[in-house]
């Protein structure tokens, strides 16, 4: 025999041994997974592990439910992204329903294989359970069975790396965004000085909202932009904050603009009345109890807090804004500097029926982001409104009723209102035909002829654009984004 034969050889011969060892192996598990009691087999079944490993391609991760006494986090995250992976042609699942959720939850099974792809790698993931002795007794009169839940992982070993660096963090992450999603949001509201919470159930979409589309866009495209630069703000040393200042007659939907941010960032909203907070001490405290990633609104602040510039009010100074009183410039430096240390993302509103009675100071740049203007029921709005109460996108009562919106003001409230009168379309746009002549007819009544609402509605549009183009002239940091946009339905 030559050398090169003689390798060949034993190569057969290691090959043969070396399966029938994987085989003698593979049947040694089975027997011992089968007939051994508990206790020995815990111990012989590690040796076999061990064995197997050897000569095995794959390589196996256990996550444990709990390490020690503690839970363990990444265990809870597997399970919420497996949930996302389930296939239809798995045999059996589990299947859940618990208050906080409005549909059905599918997860794994015991024992029940799933195989996920990441990065062009398989994975196969299987749930199992185990009891486990926890007595400690060898007689077992004082041991206790618990059951213990694992998953185990198995994959090719060669990508150990890219499973440990890439794809259980990309499962810490993506579990993280499924909670996100799936939490049910709150609605936080100062009674004094505590917060108290009960569920968001305001159902404002970006879609159901009626407001001008470019406007809508603006704001849609603000947030997302916004809540995306978490390291922008940590270089310019900054707090990760926007602040939004609604203005606009009652009925406009300021408050649904609100609910509809919330529901489109997944973010709590902490709706503060400071009518029950007097002092500056009780204002910090309830700052400080809000979460990250929240909305802070503040209504009517026309109205909740005397905001007239102090130098043209010097009684009202003497009278309210001593020591620890609260004052508008209070809470906003307070704020500044609290949520610049959270490094996380906030939001505050404010929304008020009057702009022009605000105080300067909160509208001058860097206060406020952005100034949008909620306006009465133009064309565009009525569509959504007619949409979303009626699923119609034509009808020939539209001319009319578009006609009517160019010339009298209805809030989108009033219009949504008429539109709910009744189920049958056209009871319901012909109630809307009414309430749009009667309005027209009261207005030309008081003005003489309607031309003078045109007239003010056109100059308040001029007011505005001195004011945005003022504010983003101002703004200091104007690569941030544009500085205040004003809009409104009409223009
Ligand atoms: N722009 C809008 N889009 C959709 N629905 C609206 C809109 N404006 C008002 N509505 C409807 O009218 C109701 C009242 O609106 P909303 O409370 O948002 O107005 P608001 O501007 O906050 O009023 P206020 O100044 O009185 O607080 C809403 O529940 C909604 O049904
Ligand atoms: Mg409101």
């Amino acid at each position: 025999m030559d050398s090169q034969t003689k390798a060949i050889e034993s190569t057969k011969k290691y090959l043969t041994t070396t399966a029938s060892i994987v085989a003698s192996a593979m049947l040694a598990r089975t027997i011992v997974n089968e007939y051994l009691p508990n206790e020995l087999r815990i111990m012989v079944s590690g040796g076999l592990d061990k064995l197997f490993s050897r000569f095995s391609t794959e390589h196996a991760i256990v996550i444990q439910e709990t390490e020690g006494l503690s839970s363990n986090e990444l265990y809870d995250a597997s399970s919420t992204y497996l949930r996302t992976r389930i296939s239809s042609n798995m045999r059996r699942l589990r299947a859940s329903k618990n208050e906080d959720n409005n549909s059905i939850t599918l997860s794994l099974d015991d024992g029940e294989e799933l195989i996920d792809a990441f990065q062009g790698v398989e994975y196969k993931w299987q749930l199992i359970s185990q009891q486990e002795n926890q007595g400690g007794n060898r007689g077992g009169d004082f041991s206790s069975n618990s059951e213990v839940h694992l998953f185990e992982l198995t994959f090719h070993k060669k990508y150990k790396n890219v499973t440990l660096d890439s794809y259980l963090p990309h499962i810490l992450e993506k579990a993280k965004q499924i909670k996100a999603a799936d939490r049910r949001l709150k609605l936080y509201m100062n009674e004094y000085e505590s917060w108290s919470p009960i569920d968001l159930q305001h159902p404002a979409t970006f879609e159901t909202l009626a407001m001008e589309a470019d406007l809508k866009k603006t704001i849609l495209e603000d947030l997302t932009r916004f809540v995306k630069r978490k390291e922008y703000y940590k270089k310019i040393g900054k707090a990760w904050k926007r602040g939004y200042l609604l203005f606009g007659p009652p009925g406009t939907g300021k408050s649904s603009l609100i609910a509809a941010m919330a529901n489109y960032l997944r973010f709590d909203i902490y709706d503060l009345d400071l009518k029950e907070v007097r002092m500056n001490s009780g204002l910090k405290r309830l700052l400080i109890g809000m979460t990250n990633k929240s909305l802070l609104v503040i209504e009517d602040i026309d109205c909740s807090i005397d905001l007239k510039n102090r130098d043209e009010d010097k009684e009202n100074q003497s009278n309210k804004f001593h020591d620890d009183e609260i004052s508008l410039s209070g809470l906003l430096n307070f704020i500044d500097g609290l949520w610049s240390t959270s490094g996380e993302e906030r939001i505050i509103v404010f929304t008020t029926n009057y702009k022009e009675k605000l105080d300067p100071a909160l509208l001058r740049p860097g206060r406020m982001d952005m100034h949008i203007h909620m306006g009465y029921c133009g064309p565009n709005s009525f569509r959504v409104l007619v949409s979303n109460y009626h699923a119609i996108d034509e009808h020939p009562m539209f001319e009319e009723i578009e006609g009517l919106l160019k010339e009298v003001k209805a809030t989108p409230a009033e219009v949504a209102e008429q539109l709910m009168r009744s189920d049958t379309v056209d009871v319901a746009l012909e109630g809307l035909i009414q309430l749009l002549q009667r309005k027209r007819n009261e207005s030309q009544g008081n003005n003489g002829n309607g031309e003078d609402d045109k007239d003010e509605k056109l100059t308040l549009v001029d007011k505005e654009e001195e004011g945005l183009e003022s504010t983003v002239e101002d703004h200091e940091t104007k690569e941030v984004i544009v500085g205040a946009v004003t809009c409104r339905e009409d223009d």
